[in-house]
């Protein structure tokens, strides 16, 4: 049973001298989910999402957390702000101090930790962003994506259960926006409960798990998004197009090239199905393109290095922003930063060789995803875990039965 841990029930709200920016809307986050708010310019996305975290006040209505009404009194806010994090758009808005490190001790410092734990707390905070090392940096020196990381890691130091994104893609570079997204994927695997607003429906339809469509103060559809971006009428009315991939795959479906089923979310899922459709299932493939793990945790970079000299792996990706820091500090050139698993089953599946940087718990992540990849396509594939001598080796290690 899943629980709503954020609630909107008919909030209305209208700016002084503007105009009616929430209209009677009712949502609910669930713990846990990866929420879209998803909507065309001044839907009232981030209006709502103000609300969430305490900053407006609907004019009626109601917001719960945890079941209970938000109330607005200095020390009930602090206590909401603190388990509903909210990192703005434009990370200048929320950059205070003048070096990274305090501005990512604000919130700790503030919510009356002992020094030591906010050291540790900062620590934390810019390591799981992959900024450590810019500590002494002073953020308004940084890229923009730097600095929407210092943001988020102001916020990840308080620990909250709920992170809020208004636009946490916005004026990033297509590399930057899929990696501040994995972040946010990664939060999300390790139970954080995440909502962003967006009005980009490649985005939502990939990332999130529930999409609520907003247009004109009001929601429009809420659901999961191939069922809300299916509807062609609904989206148009909110002057919003399908998602690429969806859209295919429905005109695919009503040409009766492909069977109706769950539409794909991916080109490896899309490819599969294709080829299932073409051969009447998907052709058997042994002697495939092998993957090869790497956990940076415990590999050093010659191994790596050896492997990709020697020819034995023709692409490489890293997962996870520690993944990327050991490739950067070892000089190993990436091919892929995000998408990684997907993109190395594809290559395997034309019989080539791939290597994943990853660390701690992401290790397992890789190989039970490519173990469902095999058990649902019934194809065996091969992944070698790239280690020392004296590693032992992972009980799932050389093949994954299909
Ligand atoms: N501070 C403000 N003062 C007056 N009107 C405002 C203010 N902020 C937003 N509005 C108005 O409220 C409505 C909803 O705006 P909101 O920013 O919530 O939409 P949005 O969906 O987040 O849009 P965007 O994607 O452009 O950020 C819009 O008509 C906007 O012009």
């Amino acid at each position: 049973m899943t629980k709503t841990l954020l609630e909107a029930e008919n909030v209305t709200y209208t700016y002084p001298n503007g105009p009616v920016a929430l209209a009677g809307v009712s949502v609910r986050i669930e713990a846990g989910s990866k929420t879209a708010l998803v909507g065309p310019n001044g839907a009232g996305k981030s209006t709502l999402l103000l609300m969430l975290n305490g900053m407006l006040r609907p004019a009626s209505g109601v917001i719960r957390f945890d079941d209970r009404p938000l109330a607005y009194d200095n020390r009930s806010l602090r206590e909401l702000r603190r388990r509903v994090g909210f990192v703005f758009q434009n990370p200048d808005v929320q950059i205070v101090a003048p070096t990274v490190e305090q501005d990512v001790a604000f919130g700790p410092v503030n919510l009356g930790l002992p020094p030591d734990a906010v050291r540790e707390a900062v620590r934390d905070a810019l390591g799981y962003v992959g900024l450590r090392g810019y500590e002494k940096r002073p953020p308004h020196h940084l890229s923009g994506g730097e600095k929407k990381r210092v943001a988020i890691a102001g916020i990840l130091a308080m620990e909250p259960a709920v992170l809020v994104f208004d636009e946490p893609t916005s004026a990033l570079d297509p590399a930057s926006s899929e990696e501040v997204m994995e972040l946010l994927d990664e939060l999300a695997s390790g139970g954080r409960t995440v909502l962003v607003s967006t009005h980009d429906v490649e985005l939502a339809y990939h990332w999130a798990d529930s999409v609520v469509l907003m247009e004109r103060g009001g929601v429009l559809a809420r659901g999961p998004p191939e069922a809300v971006f299916s509807d062609h009428a609904l989206l148009a009315s909110a002057r919003l197009k399908p998602p690429a991939l969806l859209d295919l795959y429905n005109e695919l479906n009503l040409r009766r090239v492909i069977d109706r089923g769950v539409p794909p979310k991916s080109v490896l899922e899309f490819t599969d199905r294709i080829e299932r459709a073409m051969h009447g299932h998907a052709p058997a493939r042994d002697g495939t393109g092998r993957i090869y793990l790497c956990n940076a945790d415990l590999t050093g970079g010659d191994e790596v290095r050896r492997l990709i000299k020697q020819g034995t792996v023709e692409h490489v990706g890293a997962m996870g922003t520690r993944a990327k820091e050991f490739a950067n500090r070892e000089r190993i050139l990436l091919d892929y930063t995000y998408g990684v698993i997907d993109k190395c089953i594809l290559k395997a599946l034309i019989g080539e060789n791939s290597l994943i940087i990853t660390t701690g718990g992401m290790v397992e992540h890789v190989h039970r995803r490519i173990g469902e990849y095999s058990a649902e396509s019934g194809r065996t594939l091969a992944v070698t875990s790239v280690r020392e001598p004296e590693e032992i080796p992972h009980p799932n290690n050389e093949r994954i039965p299909s």
